[in-house]
């Protein structure tokens, strides 16, 4: 089988699960796996015979897919911030929404200074993939960055891609809802953080892809405390930030309100609300 029928048989397979667009996404994604070659090369050596090797990743990458495994597992890798970051069931795929969080971190620590100036020291709870600090430390050289994890899994997986992106991240396995374990912890000047926001009873309704693949660890809070993660790291971030720190979370869309009326009943000034580009209630920072 050469390049492009390889290509045209795993859009025809998989059609069924994607819309035409998202088909021919994935087989790009998977061809480009399986071969090394980009997407140009392949145009270019579009006759090239796939080795035995590779026709045996191919049927193994299709039938995954067929199983509805999202392709970011199948191939191994997900984008985040211009970085190829390495992915698995142990992590969440890193979501377009969460570079527009770093992003405001980012932006704020900047605020007119040189990159060289910001040595802030930023903490990332439920650091998954290590997608924000290590989107932070790229562009915040001299900041001093964790990003912290219950997931040993998460938090090897963190530090391979820290270790394969060259940037000097420090990863931990803490148990933030562990009052004794974060006690441990030292002082920040930020501290962000995307925890599981996703309550039980919304499960219907979620894609296969995602239910079926992605951590619950990383997704689900009880029906009955929904705010489980925003409350504890509030009561955290009290402790551990100074006067003037900041704190910054994703959010369930649902729980705009509900989060910024939390911080602030915990103390926290200028509690803003942000949306993100689908124009969902999805970011809100406040300053200790
Ligand atoms: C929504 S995922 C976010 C992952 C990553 N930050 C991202 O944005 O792609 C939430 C993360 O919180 C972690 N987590 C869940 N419970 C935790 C806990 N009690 N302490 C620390 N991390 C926790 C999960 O393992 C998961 O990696």
């Amino acid at each position: 089988m050469n390049i492009q029928t390889a290509f045209t048989y795993v859009t025809d397979t998989i059609v069924p699960l994607y819309s035409a667009r998202e088909a021919a996404n994935v087989a790009h994604l998977v061809l480009e796996h399986i071969t090394g070659l980009s997407k140009l090369d392949r145009v270019v050596f579009k006759e090239n015979i796939l080795t035995p090797v590779q026709e045996i990743q191919l049927e193994e990458a299709v039938n995954a897919l067929l199983a509805q495994q999202p392709v970011q597992y199948v191939t191994g890798t997900a984008w985040f911030w211009g970085m190829e970051l390495l992915v698995n069931p142990q992590v969440l795929i890193p979501r377009p929404e969460t570079e527009e969080l770093a992003d405001w971190v980012i932006t704020d620590a900047r605020d007119g200074k040189h990159d060289i100036q910001v040595k802030d020291r930023i903490l990332d709870i439920g650091t998954g993939s290590g997608c924000i600090p290590l989107a932070i430390k790229r562009e915040l050289t001299h900041a001093t960055v964790w990003g912290i994890d219950v997931s040993p899994g998460a938090v090897e997986t963190a530090e391979a891609n820290a270790a394969r992106q060259r940037l000097d991240v420090h990863f931990e396995q803490v148990d933030v809802l562990d009052e004794l374990a974060t006690a441990a912890l030292p002082d920040f000047d930020v501290i962000v953080s995307n925890p599981p926001y996703i309550k039980h009873s919304e499960r219907t309704g979620m894609q296969a892809q995602v239910l079926d693949y992605e951590p619950s660890l990383a997704l689900f809070v009880p029906d009955e405390d929904a705010l489980l993660f925003y409350r504890r790291i509030g009561q955290l971030a009290l402790k551990i930030l100074p006067d003037g720190g900041k704190l910054y979370f994703e959010i369930n869309e649902a729980y705009g309100k509900e989060v910024v009326t939390l911080l602030q009943e915990q103390g926290f000034k200028d509690v803003e609300l942000r949306q993100d580009i689908f124009a969902k209630d999805r970011m809100v920072k406040a300053v200790k």
